[in-house]
C-alpha cells in the first residue's frame, strides 16, 4: 500500500507518517525542505521518540521523499498510484499544494479508477473541504464530477503535541505519547483506510471543535500570555501561579461553550480539561513559546481557536467573556519579528487602531460587545 504526505515537519513525521508506517504503508513524503527529503532519500528511516520517562523509540521504515519544487511530475505520478493521501502542512498552505494535488487527482482519473481518500491533518475546522475546494478550482464541470464521485475529502481532527526538534539526526522526532486522529467517516470513498489510531465518526464537528477550542486554545492562551510576560516555554507558563489560572480561567469558558453546544458530559469535559493542562505541563518536552503562537493572523480567525469560543460564549450566555478576551488582547500584542503574520498584525494595528484591526482580521462588526471587553484587557496588559 502507498501512501503520499505533503509536509514532512514535525506532525508529518511525528503523528501520521507513524501511523502509516505501522499500519503497513510506504509512505512518499512531499516537501519543499531540501534538507530533509535529501535525507528521507539518503537514511530511508528515522526515529520516533515518545517524550516521557521511558523514553522508548519507535523506527519509521519504508518511506521516499519528493521535493515538489524540484520534482513536481514526481508528485503527480506519486498521486496516480497512491492508496491514501494526507497531508500536515500548515492550514494557509492547503491553496498553494492543492494545485499539485489537482493535477496529480486529474491524471489519476485518467489511468487508475479506484477512489482515493484526501485527508487534510491541521488545526482547523474544515481541514479537507477547504482542500476540497482549492483542488476543484479551473476543472471542468466534468473533472469536477469525477473527482466528487471518485476522490473523498474527509475532515479530520488530529492532535499530539510535536515541539520544534533538534537532535543529531534531521529526521529524529520527540512526540508526547498521547494522540487521538478523528477522521469523519461520511465523506469517505471506497473503503475505509484501515490504520490503527485512527477513529471514524459520524459526525466530526464535536471532536474538532473539542479539541481546537481546548487544546489549542489552551495553547494560545499560555502562548500569548506567557510572550507577554517574557516566558520562553510553554511548561514555564503552565508552572507559573500567575498565568495558569488564567489558561484555567478560559478552558472553563471554552468549557462552557461545548458542554453547551454539544451536549459533553461537564465531569468528563472538565477531566479532559486537566488532561491537557498535564500534556502542557509535560517535562520531557521543552515547547517554545513562538512555535504555539505562531501565525497569530489566523489564531485570530473567526472561526479559530479565541474569537469562534469567545463570539459563541456571548451568543450562548450573553455575557463577555474575561479570560479569552485578555488572551485575545495579548495576541493583539504577539510582535515576535521572525513571525511574518506578527509583522503584518503589528502594522495593521499601527495604521488602524485596536479596535479597527481586531474588527478587520476577525471579520466581526466594531460594535460587536467583544471588541470592547477585548479593548478594556489590552489596557490591563
Ligand atoms: N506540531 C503539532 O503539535 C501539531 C499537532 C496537531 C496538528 N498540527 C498541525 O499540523 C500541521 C503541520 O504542523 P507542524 O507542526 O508539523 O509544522 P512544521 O512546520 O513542522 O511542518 C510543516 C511542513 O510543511 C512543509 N511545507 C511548507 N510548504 C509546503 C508546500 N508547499 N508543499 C509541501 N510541504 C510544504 C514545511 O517545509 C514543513 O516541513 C499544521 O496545520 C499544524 O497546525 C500540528
Ligand atoms: O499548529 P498551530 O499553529 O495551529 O497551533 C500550535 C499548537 O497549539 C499545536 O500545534 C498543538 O501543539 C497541537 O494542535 C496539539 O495537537
Amino acid at each position: 500500500m502507498k501512501a503520499v504526505h505533503f509536509g514532512a515537519g514535525n506532525i508529518g513525521r511525528g503523528f501520521i507518517g507513524l501511523l502509516l508506517d505501522k499500519a503497513g504503508y510506504h509512505t512518499t513524503f512531499v516537501d519543499v525542505n531540501e534538507q530533509v527529503i535529501d535525507e528521507i532519500n539518503l537514511k530511508k528511516s528515522y526515529n520516533v521518540i515518545l517524550a516521557d520517562e521511558a523514553q522508548k523509540q519507535e523506527r519509521v521504515t519504508h518511506i521516499t521523499g519528493i521535493n515538489s519544487t524540484k520534482n513536481p511530475e514526481a508528485v503527480v505520478d506519486a498521486i496516480v498510484h497512491a492508496d491514501i493521501i494526507t497531508t500536515a502542512v500548515g492550514a494557509t498552505i492547503l491553496p498553494i499544494i492543492a494545485k499539485l494535488i489537482g493535477k496529480g487527482l486529474k491524471e489519476r482519473l485518467k489511468e487508475n479508477k479506484d477512489s482515493i481518500n484526501v485527508i487534510a491533518c491541521e488545526n482547523m475546522i474544515g481541514g479537507s473541504t477547504l482542500l476540497k475546494k482549492h483542488v476543484l478550482e479551473n476543472m471542468t464541470d466534468d473533472e469536477q464530477k469525477r473527482i466528487n464521485n471518485q476522490i473523498g475529502f474527509p475532515d479530520a481532527a488530529v492532535d499530539r503535541i510535536v515541539p520544534n526538534q533538534s537532535h543529531e539526526e534531521l529526521l529524529t522526532v520527540s512526540v508526547e505519547p498521547y494522540y487521538e486522529w478523528v477522521v469523519d467517516q461520511e465523506a469517505i470513498k471506497g473503503t475505509k483506510p484501515d490504520i490503527e489510531g485512527i477513529t471514524y465518526v459520524s459526525d466530526l464537528a464535536p471532536f474538532i471543535e473539542r479539541k481546537l477550542f481546548t487544546v489549542n486554545t489552551g495553547h494560545a492562551v499560555a502562548a500569548y500570555l506567557g510572550y507577554s510576560m517574557s516566558f520562553d516555554t510553554i511548561k514555564e507558563v503552565m508552572d507559573s501561579s500567575q498565568v495558569c489560572p488564567l489558561v484555567r480561567g478560559a478552558l472553563e469558558e471554552t468549557g462552557r461553550v461545548i458542554v453547551k453546544q454539544y451536549g459533553f458530559d461537564e465531569k468528563e469535559h472538565a477531566n479532559y480539561i486537566e488532561k491537557i493542562i498535564s500534556r502542557f505541563q509535560n517535562p520531557y518536552i521543552s515547547d517554545h513559546i513562538t512555535r504555539v503562537a505562531r501565525g497569530p493572523l489566523r489564531k485570530l480567525g473567526k472561526n479559530d481557536r479565541l474569537i469562534r469560543p469567545a463570539t459563541l460564549y456571548y451568543d450562548l450566555f450573553k455575557e463577555k467573556p474575561i479570560y479569552l478576551a485578555k488572551a485575545i488582547a495579548a495576541a493583539l500584542n504577539y510582535d515576535y519579528h521572525e513571525d511574518q503574520e506578527a509583522i503584518e498584525l503589528q502594522k495593521n494595528i499601527s495604521a488602524n487602531g485596536y479596535k479597527s484591526a481586531l474588527a478587520d482580521i476577525a471579520e466581526i462588526d466594531e460594535k460587536h460587545p467583544l471588541i470592547e471587553a477585548v479593548i478594556q484587557q489590552v489596557n490591563t496588559l
